[in-house]
Protein backbone atom coordinates (compact mmCIF):
# COMPACT_ATOMS: atom_id res chain seq x y z
CA UNK A 1 0.00 0.00 0.00
CA UNK A 2 1.39 3.50 -0.80
CA UNK A 3 1.87 5.72 1.97
CA UNK A 4 0.82 9.48 1.50
CA UNK A 5 2.84 12.39 0.07
CA UNK A 6 4.42 14.43 2.34
CA UNK A 7 2.36 17.93 2.03
CA UNK A 8 5.24 20.11 1.09
CA UNK A 9 3.94 17.92 -2.51
CA UNK A 10 0.82 20.29 -2.25
CA UNK A 11 2.01 23.33 -2.14
CA UNK A 12 1.28 25.69 -5.64
CA UNK A 13 3.43 28.87 -3.93
CA UNK A 14 4.70 29.94 -0.61
CA UNK A 15 5.71 33.47 0.37
CA UNK A 16 6.78 34.93 3.82
CA UNK A 17 3.62 34.51 5.44
CA UNK A 18 1.40 32.25 3.54
CA UNK A 19 1.20 29.38 1.05
CA UNK A 20 -0.92 28.37 -1.34
CA UNK A 21 -2.07 24.91 -1.58
CA UNK A 22 -4.47 22.47 -3.99
CA UNK A 23 -7.53 21.35 -2.01
CA UNK A 24 -8.54 18.68 -4.29
CA UNK A 25 -8.88 21.36 -7.30
CA UNK A 26 -9.16 24.44 -5.55
CA UNK A 27 -6.65 26.70 -4.41
CA UNK A 28 -6.65 28.16 -1.08
CA UNK A 29 -4.11 29.92 1.27
CA UNK A 30 -3.12 28.19 4.86
CA UNK A 31 -0.67 29.68 7.11
CA UNK A 32 1.53 27.08 9.05
CA UNK A 33 4.52 26.58 11.73
CA UNK A 34 6.94 27.08 8.16
CA UNK A 35 6.03 30.12 7.13
CA UNK A 36 4.90 31.45 10.36
CA UNK A 37 6.71 29.76 13.13
CA UNK A 38 6.73 30.89 16.86
CA UNK A 39 9.49 33.21 17.45
CA UNK A 40 7.84 35.30 15.39
CA UNK A 41 4.74 34.70 16.67
CA UNK A 42 6.04 35.55 20.11
CA UNK A 43 7.83 38.57 18.79
CA UNK A 44 4.52 40.46 17.19
CA UNK A 45 2.91 39.78 20.76
CA UNK A 46 5.67 40.61 22.85
CA UNK A 47 4.17 43.94 24.04
CA UNK A 48 0.47 42.54 24.21
CA UNK A 49 -1.88 41.30 27.10
CA UNK A 50 -3.81 38.71 26.29
CA UNK A 51 -7.17 38.44 28.50
CA UNK A 52 -8.65 34.90 28.03
CA UNK A 53 -12.05 35.96 29.11
CA UNK A 54 -13.78 32.71 29.87
CA UNK A 55 -12.78 29.27 31.30
CA UNK A 56 -15.03 26.55 30.27
CA UNK A 57 -14.02 24.27 27.46
CA UNK A 58 -12.04 26.56 25.27
CA UNK A 59 -10.71 29.06 27.98
CA UNK A 60 -8.39 26.49 29.57
CA UNK A 61 -6.81 25.21 26.31
CA UNK A 62 -6.08 28.17 24.48
CA UNK A 63 -4.37 30.37 27.82
CA UNK A 64 -2.62 27.21 28.91
CA UNK A 65 -1.21 26.74 25.47
CA UNK A 66 -0.52 30.25 25.30
CA UNK A 67 1.09 30.43 28.64
CA UNK A 68 3.41 27.56 27.78
CA UNK A 69 4.40 29.33 24.44
CA UNK A 70 5.52 32.19 26.53
CA UNK A 71 2.86 34.81 25.67
CA UNK A 72 1.90 37.14 28.07
CA UNK A 73 -1.44 35.66 28.95
CA UNK A 74 -4.11 36.67 31.58
CA UNK A 75 -7.41 34.67 32.63
CA UNK A 76 -10.66 36.98 33.25
CA UNK A 77 -13.01 34.69 35.20
CA UNK A 78 -15.69 35.50 38.34
CA UNK A 79 -13.96 34.74 41.25
CA UNK A 80 -16.20 31.57 43.51
CA UNK A 81 -17.21 29.57 40.59
CA UNK A 82 -15.50 26.01 39.52
CA UNK A 83 -13.62 27.22 36.66
CA UNK A 84 -11.98 29.81 38.99
CA UNK A 85 -10.41 27.59 40.67
CA UNK A 86 -9.90 25.17 38.31
CA UNK A 87 -7.68 28.10 36.55
CA UNK A 88 -5.86 28.62 39.75
CA UNK A 89 -4.92 24.43 40.57
CA UNK A 90 -4.17 24.95 36.36
CA UNK A 91 -1.62 27.43 37.70
CA UNK A 92 -2.88 30.89 37.17
CA UNK A 93 -2.31 33.41 40.00
CA UNK A 94 -5.07 35.89 41.28
CA UNK A 95 -3.67 38.86 41.05
CA UNK A 96 -1.02 38.08 39.09
CA UNK A 97 -2.48 36.02 36.12
CA UNK A 98 -5.78 35.48 37.02
CA UNK A 99 -8.33 38.50 37.90
CA UNK A 100 -11.86 39.50 37.78
CA UNK A 101 -13.30 39.87 34.20
CA UNK A 102 -13.47 43.92 34.45
CA UNK A 103 -10.02 43.95 35.50
CA UNK A 104 -8.66 41.25 33.12
CA UNK A 105 -10.70 43.28 30.44
CA UNK A 106 -9.01 46.59 31.46
CA UNK A 107 -5.74 45.29 31.64
CA UNK A 108 -5.67 43.44 28.37
CA UNK A 109 -5.07 44.95 24.45
CA UNK A 110 -6.28 41.45 23.21
CA UNK A 111 -9.17 40.82 24.88
CA UNK A 112 -9.88 36.70 23.88
CA UNK A 113 -13.73 36.52 24.07
CA UNK A 114 -14.11 33.10 24.98
CA UNK A 115 -17.51 33.11 27.04
CA UNK A 116 -19.95 30.47 25.83
CA UNK A 117 -21.89 32.26 22.53
CA UNK A 118 -25.50 32.92 24.50
CA UNK A 119 -23.20 34.64 27.18
CA UNK A 120 -21.52 36.74 25.26
CA UNK A 121 -24.43 39.29 25.03
CA UNK A 122 -25.13 39.72 28.51
CA UNK A 123 -21.57 40.44 29.18
CA UNK A 124 -21.02 42.71 26.03
CA UNK A 125 -21.87 46.19 27.31
CA UNK A 126 -18.64 45.68 29.65
CA UNK A 127 -16.45 44.43 27.23
CA UNK A 128 -17.35 46.81 24.73
CA UNK A 129 -16.66 49.89 27.64
CA UNK A 130 -13.09 48.22 28.01
CA UNK A 131 -12.10 48.30 24.30
CA UNK A 132 -10.34 51.47 23.85
CA UNK A 133 -8.60 52.39 20.33
CA UNK A 134 -6.06 50.06 18.95
CA UNK A 135 -6.86 46.80 21.16
CA UNK A 136 -8.34 43.93 19.59
CA UNK A 137 -11.20 41.33 19.95
CA UNK A 138 -10.71 38.48 19.23
CA UNK A 139 -13.06 35.25 18.76
CA UNK A 140 -13.17 31.97 18.41
CA UNK A 141 -16.90 31.61 16.54
CA UNK A 142 -18.43 33.94 13.94
CA UNK A 143 -20.98 34.05 15.68
CA UNK A 144 -21.71 37.23 17.99
CA UNK A 145 -20.89 38.84 14.70
CA UNK A 146 -22.22 37.52 12.20
CA UNK A 147 -25.82 37.09 14.27
CA UNK A 148 -25.30 40.48 14.91
CA UNK A 149 -29.16 41.44 14.92
CA UNK A 150 -29.88 38.92 17.43
CA UNK A 151 -26.57 39.29 19.66
CA UNK A 152 -26.31 42.80 19.85
CA UNK A 153 -22.75 42.57 19.34
CA UNK A 154 -21.15 45.46 17.10
CA UNK A 155 -17.73 46.42 17.70
CA UNK A 156 -16.24 50.16 17.93
CA UNK A 157 -14.71 51.24 14.68
CA UNK A 158 -11.03 51.52 16.33
CA UNK A 159 -9.98 48.34 17.19
CA UNK A 160 -9.44 44.95 15.36
CA UNK A 161 -11.94 42.09 15.54
CA UNK A 162 -10.70 38.88 14.36
CA UNK A 163 -11.29 35.12 14.89
CA UNK A 164 -9.35 31.68 15.34
CA UNK A 165 -11.68 29.12 15.21
CA UNK A 166 -9.99 25.51 16.43
CA UNK A 167 -11.74 22.86 14.40
CA UNK A 168 -12.21 20.46 17.28
CA UNK A 169 -12.74 20.68 21.45
CA UNK A 170 -10.62 22.99 23.69
CA UNK A 171 -9.56 19.49 25.74
CA UNK A 172 -7.94 18.18 21.95
CA UNK A 173 -6.21 21.28 21.74
CA UNK A 174 -4.61 21.42 25.16
CA UNK A 175 -3.77 17.30 24.69
CA UNK A 176 -2.03 17.46 21.10
CA UNK A 177 -0.65 20.67 21.67
CA UNK A 178 1.32 18.53 24.74
CA UNK A 179 1.61 15.85 22.45
CA UNK A 180 3.92 17.75 20.12
CA UNK A 181 1.08 18.26 17.64
CA UNK A 182 -1.25 20.60 16.71
CA UNK A 183 -5.26 21.10 15.93
CA UNK A 184 -6.09 23.07 12.58
CA UNK A 185 -8.07 26.26 13.08
CA UNK A 186 -9.51 28.63 10.73
CA UNK A 187 -8.95 32.78 10.88
CA UNK A 188 -10.76 35.45 9.88
CA UNK A 189 -10.83 38.94 9.97
CA UNK A 190 -13.77 41.22 10.22
CA UNK A 191 -11.67 44.52 11.27
CA UNK A 192 -8.48 46.10 10.84
CA UNK A 193 -8.54 49.18 12.55
CA UNK A 194 -4.07 49.33 13.49
CA UNK A 195 -3.21 47.73 10.27
CA UNK A 196 -1.79 44.73 12.32
CA UNK A 197 -5.02 42.85 12.27
CA UNK A 198 -3.24 40.08 10.01
CA UNK A 199 0.01 39.30 12.04
CA UNK A 200 -1.84 39.63 15.25
CA UNK A 201 -4.57 37.41 14.47
CA UNK A 202 -1.94 34.72 12.71
CA UNK A 203 0.15 35.07 15.75
CA UNK A 204 -2.33 34.36 17.70
CA UNK A 205 -3.28 31.23 16.00
CA UNK A 206 -0.01 30.09 16.49
CA UNK A 207 0.46 30.52 19.97
CA UNK A 208 -2.97 28.78 21.17
CA UNK A 209 -1.72 25.74 19.40
CA UNK A 210 -2.71 25.39 15.69
CA UNK A 211 -1.14 23.43 13.48
CA UNK A 212 -2.28 25.21 10.79
CA UNK A 213 -4.68 28.28 10.07
CA UNK A 214 -6.90 28.14 6.90
CA UNK A 215 -8.59 31.24 5.81
CA UNK A 216 -12.44 32.13 6.09
CA UNK A 217 -14.96 35.09 7.22
CA UNK A 218 -16.59 35.16 10.13
CA UNK A 219 -20.10 33.90 8.16
CA UNK A 220 -18.63 31.23 6.38
CA UNK A 221 -17.38 30.12 9.89
CA UNK A 222 -20.35 30.17 11.52
CA UNK A 223 -22.19 28.34 9.34
CA UNK A 224 -20.34 26.05 8.39
CA UNK A 225 -19.27 25.36 12.11
CA UNK A 226 -23.08 24.79 13.33
CA UNK A 227 -23.76 22.89 10.34
CA UNK A 228 -20.82 20.08 11.47
CA UNK A 229 -21.52 20.19 14.64
CA UNK A 230 -25.46 19.71 14.32
CA UNK A 231 -24.51 17.15 11.27
CA UNK A 232 -22.12 14.16 10.86
CA UNK A 233 -19.65 16.03 14.09
CA UNK A 234 -22.34 15.40 16.58
CA UNK A 235 -25.75 15.28 16.01
CA UNK A 236 -25.81 13.10 12.93
CA UNK A 237 -23.65 10.38 13.68
CA UNK A 238 -25.65 10.17 17.08
CA UNK A 239 -28.78 9.81 14.63
CA UNK A 240 -27.32 6.86 12.66
CA UNK A 241 -25.36 4.98 15.59
CA UNK A 242 -28.71 4.76 17.51
CA UNK A 243 -30.71 4.20 13.97
CA UNK A 244 -28.67 1.17 13.21
CA UNK A 245 -27.84 -0.07 17.15
CA UNK A 246 -32.03 -0.14 17.23
CA UNK A 247 -32.38 -2.25 14.20
CA UNK A 248 -29.87 -5.01 14.74
CA UNK A 249 -31.29 -4.27 18.73
CA UNK A 250 -34.90 -4.85 17.26
CA UNK A 251 -33.28 -8.34 15.32
CA UNK A 252 -32.21 -10.09 18.33
CA UNK A 253 -28.53 -9.24 18.44
CA UNK A 254 -26.77 -8.78 22.01
CA UNK A 255 -26.19 -5.30 23.04
CA UNK A 256 -22.21 -6.00 23.08
CA UNK A 257 -22.55 -7.25 19.16
CA UNK A 258 -24.72 -4.14 18.37
CA UNK A 259 -22.40 -1.62 20.20
CA UNK A 260 -19.09 -3.17 18.51
CA UNK A 261 -20.54 -3.20 15.12
CA UNK A 262 -21.71 0.20 15.17
CA UNK A 263 -19.85 2.03 17.62
CA UNK A 264 -16.81 0.51 18.96
CA UNK A 265 -15.14 -0.68 15.29
CA UNK A 266 -15.71 2.32 14.03
CA UNK A 267 -13.72 4.73 16.72
CA UNK A 268 -11.17 2.07 16.96
CA UNK A 269 -10.32 0.42 13.90
CA UNK A 270 -11.81 1.70 10.95
CA UNK A 271 -11.83 5.80 11.59
CA UNK A 272 -8.02 5.69 12.45
CA UNK A 273 -7.62 4.41 8.95
CA UNK A 274 -9.79 7.13 7.38
CA UNK A 275 -7.81 9.96 9.33
CA UNK A 276 -4.49 8.44 8.40
CA UNK A 277 -5.08 7.83 4.86
CA UNK A 278 -8.38 8.37 3.72
CA UNK A 279 -11.82 6.30 2.88
CA UNK A 280 -10.75 4.26 -0.15
CA UNK A 281 -7.66 3.82 1.25
CA UNK A 282 -9.68 2.26 5.07
CA UNK A 283 -12.07 -0.05 2.28
CA UNK A 284 -8.72 -0.82 0.14
CA UNK A 285 -7.73 -2.44 3.93
CA UNK A 286 -11.02 -4.02 4.33
CA UNK A 287 -12.64 -7.62 2.43
CA UNK A 288 -13.92 -7.48 -0.98
CA UNK A 289 -16.98 -8.28 0.27
CA UNK A 290 -16.61 -5.50 2.85
CA UNK A 291 -15.85 -3.22 -0.14
CA UNK A 292 -19.02 -4.40 -1.99
CA UNK A 293 -21.59 -3.86 0.56
CA UNK A 294 -20.39 -0.36 1.11
CA UNK A 295 -19.77 0.73 -2.35
CA UNK A 296 -23.24 -0.20 -2.97
CA UNK A 297 -25.23 1.37 0.10
CA UNK A 298 -23.05 4.89 0.70
CA UNK A 299 -24.97 6.73 -2.24
CA UNK A 300 -27.92 5.29 -0.74
CA UNK A 301 -27.47 6.43 2.73
CA UNK A 302 -26.06 10.16 0.84
CA UNK A 303 -29.02 10.67 -0.75
CA UNK A 304 -31.41 9.70 2.82
CA UNK A 305 -29.81 12.05 4.45
CA UNK A 306 -28.89 15.23 2.05
CA UNK A 307 -32.34 16.65 2.75
CA UNK A 308 -31.81 16.99 6.18
CA UNK A 309 -28.76 18.58 5.20
CA UNK A 310 -30.16 21.00 3.24
CA UNK A 311 -32.72 21.60 5.96
CA UNK A 312 -30.39 21.95 8.46
CA UNK A 313 -28.48 24.84 6.48
CA UNK A 314 -31.19 26.43 5.72
CA UNK A 315 -32.08 26.63 9.65
CA UNK A 316 -28.65 28.01 10.58
CA UNK A 317 -28.56 30.32 7.31
CA UNK A 318 -32.11 32.04 8.28
CA UNK A 319 -30.42 32.71 11.87
CA UNK A 320 -33.22 29.72 13.59
CA UNK A 321 -30.54 28.02 14.80
CA UNK A 322 -28.47 30.82 16.35
CA UNK A 323 -31.87 32.25 18.37
CA UNK A 324 -32.62 28.91 19.41
CA UNK A 325 -28.88 28.20 20.87
CA UNK A 326 -29.35 32.10 22.48
CA UNK A 327 -32.95 31.25 23.26
CA UNK A 328 -32.23 28.59 25.74
CA UNK A 329 -28.94 29.27 27.01
CA UNK A 330 -29.88 32.70 28.14
CA UNK A 331 -32.40 30.70 30.31
CA UNK A 332 -30.77 30.70 33.97
CA UNK A 333 -31.35 27.18 34.46
CA UNK A 334 -29.98 26.36 31.13
CA UNK A 335 -27.18 24.27 32.33
CA UNK A 336 -29.30 21.72 34.43
CA UNK A 337 -31.77 20.95 31.62
CA UNK A 338 -28.45 19.98 29.36
CA UNK A 339 -27.12 18.06 31.99
CA UNK A 340 -30.41 16.02 32.27
CA UNK A 341 -30.88 15.77 28.19
CA UNK A 342 -26.98 14.12 28.61
CA UNK A 343 -27.94 12.16 31.24
CA UNK A 344 -31.25 10.37 29.20
CA UNK A 345 -27.90 9.62 26.25
CA UNK A 346 -25.93 8.02 28.78
CA UNK A 347 -28.56 6.28 30.12
CA UNK A 348 -29.56 4.65 27.51
CA UNK A 349 -29.13 1.14 26.56
CA UNK A 350 -26.51 1.74 23.48
CA UNK A 351 -24.11 4.20 25.34
CA UNK A 352 -24.42 2.13 28.92
CA UNK A 353 -23.61 -0.88 26.86
CA UNK A 354 -20.56 1.48 25.17
CA UNK A 355 -19.20 1.62 28.87
CA UNK A 356 -19.09 -1.63 29.73
CA UNK A 357 -17.43 -2.60 26.05
CA UNK A 358 -14.62 0.46 27.18
CA UNK A 359 -13.88 -1.51 29.97
CA UNK A 360 -12.71 -4.45 28.28
CA UNK A 361 -10.53 -2.49 26.27
CA UNK A 362 -6.63 -3.87 27.25
CA UNK A 363 -5.66 -0.39 28.29
CA UNK A 364 -8.95 -0.15 30.40
CA UNK A 365 -8.34 -3.26 32.49
CA UNK A 366 -6.47 -3.91 35.86
CA UNK A 367 -3.65 -5.81 35.79
CA UNK A 368 -3.33 -7.75 38.93
CA UNK A 369 0.28 -7.80 40.38
N1 LIG B 1 -16.08 24.16 23.32
C1 LIG B 1 -15.20 24.11 22.33
O1 LIG B 1 -14.33 23.25 22.30
C2 LIG B 1 -15.23 25.15 21.23
C3 LIG B 1 -14.57 24.86 20.00
C4 LIG B 1 -14.47 25.86 19.06
C5 LIG B 1 -15.02 27.12 19.31
N2 LIG B 1 -15.69 27.34 20.48
C6 LIG B 1 -16.21 28.68 20.75
O2 LIG B 1 -15.45 29.24 21.81
C7 LIG B 1 -16.26 30.10 22.61
C8 LIG B 1 -16.24 29.62 24.06
O3 LIG B 1 -16.89 28.35 24.09
P1 LIG B 1 -16.75 27.35 25.32
O4 LIG B 1 -17.39 26.08 24.88
O5 LIG B 1 -15.35 27.31 25.80
O6 LIG B 1 -17.69 28.07 26.39
P2 LIG B 1 -18.36 27.48 27.69
O7 LIG B 1 -19.76 27.13 27.41
O8 LIG B 1 -17.48 26.41 28.24
O9 LIG B 1 -18.34 28.75 28.65
C9 LIG B 1 -17.17 29.50 28.87
C10 LIG B 1 -17.20 30.32 30.12
O10 LIG B 1 -18.34 31.17 30.14
C11 LIG B 1 -18.62 31.42 31.51
N3 LIG B 1 -19.96 31.99 31.61
C12 LIG B 1 -21.13 31.41 31.26
N4 LIG B 1 -22.13 32.31 31.49
C13 LIG B 1 -21.55 33.44 31.95
C14 LIG B 1 -22.04 34.73 32.33
N5 LIG B 1 -23.34 35.02 32.26
N6 LIG B 1 -21.15 35.67 32.75
C15 LIG B 1 -19.82 35.40 32.82
N7 LIG B 1 -19.31 34.20 32.47
C16 LIG B 1 -20.17 33.25 32.04
C17 LIG B 1 -18.45 30.05 32.15
O11 LIG B 1 -18.18 30.20 33.53
C18 LIG B 1 -17.24 29.52 31.42
O12 LIG B 1 -16.06 29.85 32.12
C19 LIG B 1 -17.64 30.08 21.96
O13 LIG B 1 -17.69 31.14 21.04
C20 LIG B 1 -17.65 28.73 21.23
O14 LIG B 1 -18.56 28.68 20.15
C21 LIG B 1 -15.80 26.39 21.44
C1 LIG C 1 -15.89 21.28 19.10
C2 LIG C 1 -16.84 21.85 18.06
C3 LIG C 1 -18.07 21.00 17.95
O1 LIG C 1 -16.18 21.84 16.81
C4 LIG C 1 -17.17 23.35 18.34
O2 LIG C 1 -17.71 23.92 17.18
C5 LIG C 1 -18.09 23.62 19.50
O3 LIG C 1 -19.02 24.41 19.32
O4 LIG C 1 -17.85 23.12 20.60
MG1 LIG D 1 -19.27 25.18 17.40
MG1 LIG E 1 -16.52 23.50 15.61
Amino acid sequence: MKSPKPVKSHIIKQNKTMAKLNFGGTEENVVTRDEFPLSKAQEVLKDEVVAVIGYGVQGPGQALNQKDNGINVIVGQRKGTKTWDKAVSDGFVPGETLFEIEEALEKGTVICYLLSDAAQIALWPTVKKHLTPGKALYFSHGFGITFNEQTGIVPPADVDVFLVAPKGSGTSLRRMFLQGRGLNSSYAIFQDATGKAFERVISLGIAVGSGYLFETNFKKEVFSDLTGERGTLMGCIQGIFAAQYDVLRANGHSPSEAFNETVEELTQSLMPLVAENGMDWMYANCSTTAQRGALDWWKKFRDATKPVFEELYKSVATGKESQRSIDLNSQPDYREKLDAELKELRESEIWQAGKTVRSLRPENQVVEA
